[in-house]
């Protein structure tokens, strides 16, 4: 709803509410219309400001009203009837002003913005172009480069860019509503003529087509498939070259196309799931809103290799006093050198200083004793994790957080190596530790919900996407993957090239195929994995075992590149070639592929012809029929946690929603179906059998993925 008073005498102040960000529901855009009226019909009111409570502005459209039928009044003739008030118009905007906030405040005659407000049209991260007028009237505001850059990417941007770029004529330090009245005072009774924006004409670059071709072909290349950028520049292309009622009418068009899209759904699920994940919840009962985290000061890192490095980095960052420890002097020299680069790197774009003193180093593990939460980031070495643990357990203050960094192993194995295993959990980052935003936070079963809390408190305040999962071989991320990566390797076998593998992959969205991810983070990691798992033995990549191992079918395809020191960029030479070692041009390589056609001969194999459907519905299904196991297992305690992880750690492109969602857009019963299809012609492969959870969903009518935690609430009890 919107509230109504008039203050100061003459001004008429309309403030919107709808916690918690005021977002412009059917309610509130009524309350929004009916307030303006008044205004504008009172006679003692000369001027208006509209403002937000609680310190937002306006959060934009109620993205949960885009699943029904939208009604109340639309936007747009909302926001012409405040533009074409004949009394001037203040929008005072503080904390945000987003997508059809900053539209609103658009086409309002003035715009006094918070100096710690920050602004934006988010639209194209749901799947959308801002369609309440902001493609046509923030070209004319501030120009079509900068308009472009904005709409294209969703970026927030400061009150002081803002103001820089002419999005909001004021910025102030103080109370935002009594500063927007007395300009609101200060104005009344002025020509408006020139504050209408979309009366302003559009500026034309000079070199308009080269300016939009440019940018289409960069849109086009980041946006991997997703279609909303594009339409954002085509909706901008026709501010720049049509009458603003025209353009008004191309980009209600091309919202229309957006809003029902699949890709629209699913990039506004991520939004929610986003969200819910911080609301976890452990199968003993435990949850987010009941467990309280304990305070971390000092936080410390064991081992300071590639992982340990990033992790305290983003620790540093985050402003907590860090002790890095490396037992071996050579690498703590490195990794002196190397963090502070990373640390001053950092800061240098972050426009701040660098959070150097924040972190001591020390080459004896002593130095962590009176660390709130340390984390172990050494080896995934099992012997050597175990040794820390319990060193950790004798030198640590008594409630010390122990944390590992593990990716698969054990962690009620490394909690039972301490003397108190509830203070035990995983926390899982990603490299670059202190790049990647996704932190998977690992619960054992004796792990205390206290544990957890604080885990996942810490992840967000390092600005991580934090998902508490239940701990298993490879957690959620590394189990789904290993299906995965087991069919891309069939598929060579079967006829297919890493080229054609990947470029399904990429095709259908990822960054880059599994085998330049390979490439890329060296084939030898995976390698050593199936050395310890007991699977690649270099006398077995030969002779008749060697595609069978532990009794179901295996590809020694990895193992022998390995053996022949491909390990992908690093060597110069892996799934593709490089110019020189450390490469990262991926070119096709003759020499792979006579490789694979004398593999298939020794092997009796028949390559036949493949095509992009069936690498994605073999690659793809297993990774999610394995999520299904996991939702089963209750590793996982919903849909949403595996697909921000995916979406988050595995370059799962965004537009797609995370590989249950889109289980769910393919359909259920499709799924299903091919996997069965599959298992019938791969009996040899385990993963393709399709889970039970995955046929109880089918056989209760494919429900809509909100409703999955019910069929595996139903599911658990029964078990
Ligand atoms: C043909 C039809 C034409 C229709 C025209 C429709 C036009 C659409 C234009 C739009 O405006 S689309 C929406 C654009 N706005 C955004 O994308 C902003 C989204 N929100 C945010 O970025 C952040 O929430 C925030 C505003 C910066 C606040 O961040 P903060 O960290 O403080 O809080 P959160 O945890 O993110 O959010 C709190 C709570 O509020 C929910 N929420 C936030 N924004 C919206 C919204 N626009 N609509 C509905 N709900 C919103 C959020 O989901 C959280 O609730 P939850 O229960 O925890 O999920």
């Amino acid at each position: 709803m919107a509230q109504y008073s008039c203050v100061s005498g003459s001004v008429g102040l309309i403030t919107l509410k709808n916690p918690p960000v005021n977002a412009l529901s059917a309610a509130v855009r009524h309350g929004i219309v009916d307030t303006v009226k008044r205004a504008l019909s009172e006679p003692k009111v000369k001027s208006v400001v509209i403002c937000g409570q609680n310190g937002i502005f306006c959060g934009g459209a109620d993205i949960r009203e885009f699943a029904s039928d939208m009604s109340g009044p639309p936007l747009v003739p909302m926001i012409h009837a405040i533009e074409a008030a004949n009394k001037p118009v203040v929008a005072a905007i503080e904390g945000s002003a987003l997508g059809g906030g900053l539209e609103l405040a658009l086409g309002c005659h003035y715009r006094i913005a918070h100096s710690k407000a920050k602004l934006g049209l988010p639209e194209v991260t749901l799947g959308l172009l801002p369609a309440a007028g902001g493609t046509q009237r923030l070209p004319r505001l501030i120009g079509v480069p900068a308009a472009l850059n904005l709409i294209t990417t969703g970026r927030h941007v400061t009150a002081a860019e803002a103001l820089q770029l002419g999005v909001v004529d004021q910025v102030t330090d103080q109370n935002t509503v009594d500063a927007a009245v007395k300009f609101a005072l200060s104005v009344a009774g002025q020509s408006l003529d020139a504050r209408r924006i979309s009366t302003y004409p559009c500026p034309r670059p000079s070199d308009l087509d080269a300016l939009f071709d440019g940018v289409m072909q960069k849109v086009r290349q980041s946006a991997r498939g997703a279609i909303a950028p594009v339409a954002c520049v085509q909706a901008v292309r026709a501010a720049a070259t049509l009458p603003y009622t025209q353009g008004m009418e191309r980009e209600k068009e091309l919202m229309a196309t957006l809003f029902t899209s699949g890709q629209a759904r699913a990039l506004q699920y991520c939004f929610f799931a986003q969200r819910a994940v911080g609301r976890w919840s452990m199968p003993s009962g435990a949850r987010w809103d009941t467990s309280k985290p304990r305070p971390v000061h000092k936080a410390a890192v064991i081992g300071l290799g590639t992982m340990g490095r990033g992790i305290a980095v983003a620790l540093a960052q985050t402003g907590l006093s860090v002790v890095a420890v490396e037992t071996q002097e050579k690498q703590l020299m490195e990794a002196k050198q190397a963090v502070s680069g990373m640390l001053e790197r950092g800061a240098k774009r972050r426009g701040v200083a660098p959070a150097l003193d924040g972190i001591s180093y020390s080459g004896n593990i002593q130095a962590v004793a009176d660390a709130d939460l340390v984390i172990e980031a050494v080896f995934e070495d099992m012997t050597l994790k175990e040794k820390i643990f319990q060193q950790l357990s004798a030198v640590c203050k008594p409630g010390t957080f122990l944390c590992t960094n593990t990716s698969a192993l054990d962690v009620d194995h490394l909690a039972s190596q301490t003397r108190n295993p509830e203070l035990v959990v995983g926390m899982h980052f990603f490299a670059p530790a202190h790049v990647m935003k996704l932190l998977e936070v690992v619960y054992g079963t004796r792990s205390s919900p206290q544990a957890v809390a604080t885990a996942m408190q810490l992840g967000k305040k390092m600005g991580k996407v934090s998902v508490a999962v239940g701990n298993c071989r490879g957690f959620v991320g590394n189990r789904m993957l290993k299906p995965y990566l087991e069919q891309a390797f069939f598929l060579l076998e079967e006829g297919a090239t890493p080229e054609l593998v990947d470029r399904a992959l990429e095709e259908f969205g990822f960054a880059m195929g599994v085998f330049r991810v390979s490439d890329l983070s060296g084939l030898d990691v995976g390698w050593k994995v199936r050395k310890g798992d007991g699977l690649a033995e270099p006398e077995m990549a030969t002779g008749q075992s060697a595609r069978i191992r532990q009794g179901r079918r295996y590809s020694p395809l990895g193992d022998l590149l390995c053996e022949q020191g491909r390990y992908g960029q690093k060597t110069g030479q892996g799934w593709y070639q490089y110019d020189k070692p450390g490469g990262r041009v991926a070119r096709s390589d003759p020499w792979l592929h006579s490789f694979l056609e004398e593999y298939r001969a020794r092997h009796g194999l028949v390559a036949r012809r493949i095509d992009q459907q069936e690498v994605l519905e073999r690659c793809l299904y297993v990774l999610i029929n394995e999520g299904f196991h996991i939702l089963e297992d209750g590793i996982a305690a919903g849909p949403e946690d595996i697909d921000v992880i995916y979406v988050f750690g595995y370059g799962w492109p965004r537009h797609r929603g995370g590989p249950m969602f889109y289980a769910s857009m393919v359909g259920l019963a499709k799924v299903l179906e091919r996997l069965e299809h599959y298992h019938q012609a791969h009996p040899d492969v385990p993963y393709m059998q399709p889970c039970n959870l995955l046929r109880r969903l089918v056989a209760s009518g494919s429900p809509p993925i909100q409703r999955w935690r019910e069929v595996i609430k139903k599911l658990h009890s029964q078990l």
